[in-house]
């Protein structure tokens, strides 16, 4: 797909705004030109949404609705190297990685929604009344009608469909805004939504940005019922502002500056597995990402040098090759960001275990590559420490006891991951019911269940997605007493 369209009412059509490049960030080489919509594709988008509510889609049974998530289930799998070489040319991460984690998670999404639908239940109460006869109560879920999706660049089609899925499942209508840096997957799903019968108006994609663009006009949307968001804090504020004109409900997935605590009693070989994925997978750019890492004092030292041992492992490469283990952040201005830390790290005297710079690729040149980087040695208020990097990058800090390193794991502004790793599982239990976030790993990273309640807490977030927590976002529930 070298011209990625916007995807309205059934049909693929061009934006109104000029058209904007879609770059393969392993060769910064433009792969696509994407088509921008303005505020009349939004505008023909929601509407297209807000009537399908009443259209087929909106008389069908939740049956019906569980049979077309399936059949788009089967849709993502039965295209799945098309689904696969999109998003890996979108955000040049390994195939290593989309293979097993993007889009298998982008076909599940909608089987896992379709499951849960399909057994969610009300609630009746039975009431007495003074004239002896009693009266019956029994909650209605419906849809809350046109839900705007804005989406973030890491995980496009996992992230997006986590979304849409638990959606349509309910019985909404979707706007989609993907992440300019990551279009193509969205639209791609167009064709699988119009292939099994979703009906025209039910899945929309408007391609664009954010602030003063094509996200903003979604999200300010008189006729948006409700705003799913996931993506940085700061953008999470200015939607939540967006959408508290109208009086939306808004569900925010933001960022993170995860700890995690390592105990002297830890399994070290399955600790350094589990960290080495949680520092540096998909090149760092994950929100559960492990940025800061508190290790007890007796183990300090073999640790810092086996994870710097581990940093310095990764093979970057061709994403499109197997043995390919890092690939590049998505840009040329994050990876400016980036940097920016670390040169501010060394600017602070951190010692640098492991990276620091820029690695030289064969054949990639162009990509925007950085080194996996372990630090030590600087203190807890400095920026690297305290701000989210989205890199792949981690400092590691010594802790005498178990007080101090709860301390040293709550002290942030965000609360959305952590990673607990001690044998002493009663430790764990009681360390992990202290730590301020959304989701506690113990001795494991990233296993996900997918009925579990997901999001962050204090500025990672508001709600949570996840099994029935979805569907209670994506409904209202009405309350009907009847009197017996
Ligand atoms: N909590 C989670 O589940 C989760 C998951 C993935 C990523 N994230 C976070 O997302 C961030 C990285 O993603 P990103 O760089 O794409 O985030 P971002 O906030 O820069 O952009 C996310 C989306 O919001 C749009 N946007 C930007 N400004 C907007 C505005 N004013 N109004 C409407 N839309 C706007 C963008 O175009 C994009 O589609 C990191 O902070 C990461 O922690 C969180
Ligand atoms: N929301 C999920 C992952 C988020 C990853 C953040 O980068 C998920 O696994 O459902």
């Amino acid at each position: 797909m070298n011209r990625v369209q916007n995807f309205i009412d059934g049909q693929f059509v061009d934006g109104s705004e000029p058209d904007f490049e879609n770059r393969f960030p392993a060769t910064g080489e433009v792969v696509s030109a994407v088509s921008c919509a303005g505020q009349d594709e939004v505008d023909r988008a929601v509407r297209a949404a807000k009537k399908a509510l009443t259209g087929p889609w909106g008389k069908m049974s939740v049956a019906e609705r569980i049979a077309l998530l399936r059949k788009l289930a089967d849709g993502i799998q039965a295209r799945f190297d098309e689904f696969l070489s999109a998003e890996i040319k979108d955000t040049g991460k390994p195939i290593s990685i989309a293979s097993h984690i993007d889009i298998p998670r982008g076909a599940a999404n909608f089987n896992v929604f379709a499951d849960q639908i399909a057994t969610v239940s009300t609630e009746t109460f039975q009431m007495a009344t003074p004239d002896g006869n009693g009266a019956l109560n029994y909650a209605l879920r419906m849809p809350r009608g046109v839900i705007g999706v804005v989406c973030p660049w890491n995980l496009p089609l996992l992230l997006m469909t986590w979304k849409v899925a638990p959606a349509l499942a309910c019985g909404n209508t979707v706007v989609v805004k993907p992440s300019e840096e990551t279009p193509t997957t969205a639209t791609l799903l167009g064709e699988v939504m119009n292939a099994v019968g979703i009906p025209h108006g039910v899945y929309n994609v408007v391609h664009g940005f954010g602030g003063g663009s094509t996200g903003e006009f979604l999200t300010s949307h008189p006729d948006v019922d409700a705003i799913t968001f996931t993506g940085e804090t700061v953008t999470g504020e200015a939607i939540m502002a967006a959408a508290s004109n109208g009086v939306r409900p808004v569900s925010l997935e933001l960022g993170g500056k995860n700890p995690a605590v390592v105990f002297d009693d830890a399994d070290i070989d399955a600790t350094l597995e589990g960290l080495g994925r949680s520092c540096f997978a998909n090149t760092g750019q994950v929100c559960l990402g492990t940025e800061r890492v508190y290790v007890q004092r007796g183990i300090f030292d073999e640790l810092v040098e086996k994870l710097g041992a581990k940093a310095k492992a990764y093979k970057f490469g061709d994403p499109f090759d197997k043995a390919t283990g890092m690939g590049p952040l998505i840009s040329a201005e994050h990876r400016r960001k980036v940097l920016g830390f670390y040169d501010k790290a060394r600017a602070d005297g951190a010692t640098i275990v492991a990276g620091g710079g820029v690695p030289d690729v064969d054949g990639f040149p162009g990509g925007y590559w950085v080194e996996p980087t372990v630090w030590t040695g600087l203190s807890a208020d400095s920026a690297v420490v305290t701000d989210e990097i989205f890199g792949p990058c981690t400092h590691l800090m010594p802790f005498d006891d178990e007080d101090e390193a709860v301390a040293l794991a709550n002290a942030s502004p965000y609360g959305l991951a952590a990673s607990i790793w001690t044998t002493n599982l009663t430790r764990a239990h009681r360390v992990a019911a202290q730590v301020d976030s959304g989701i506690t790993w113990v001795n494991c990273w990233f296993l996900r269940d997918l009925r579990t309640p997901f999001g962050g807490s204090k500025r990672s977030g508001i709600g949570r997605e996840g099994g029935i927590h979805s569907l209670e976002f994506y409904t209202e529930l009405r309350n009907v007493c009847i009197k017996l």
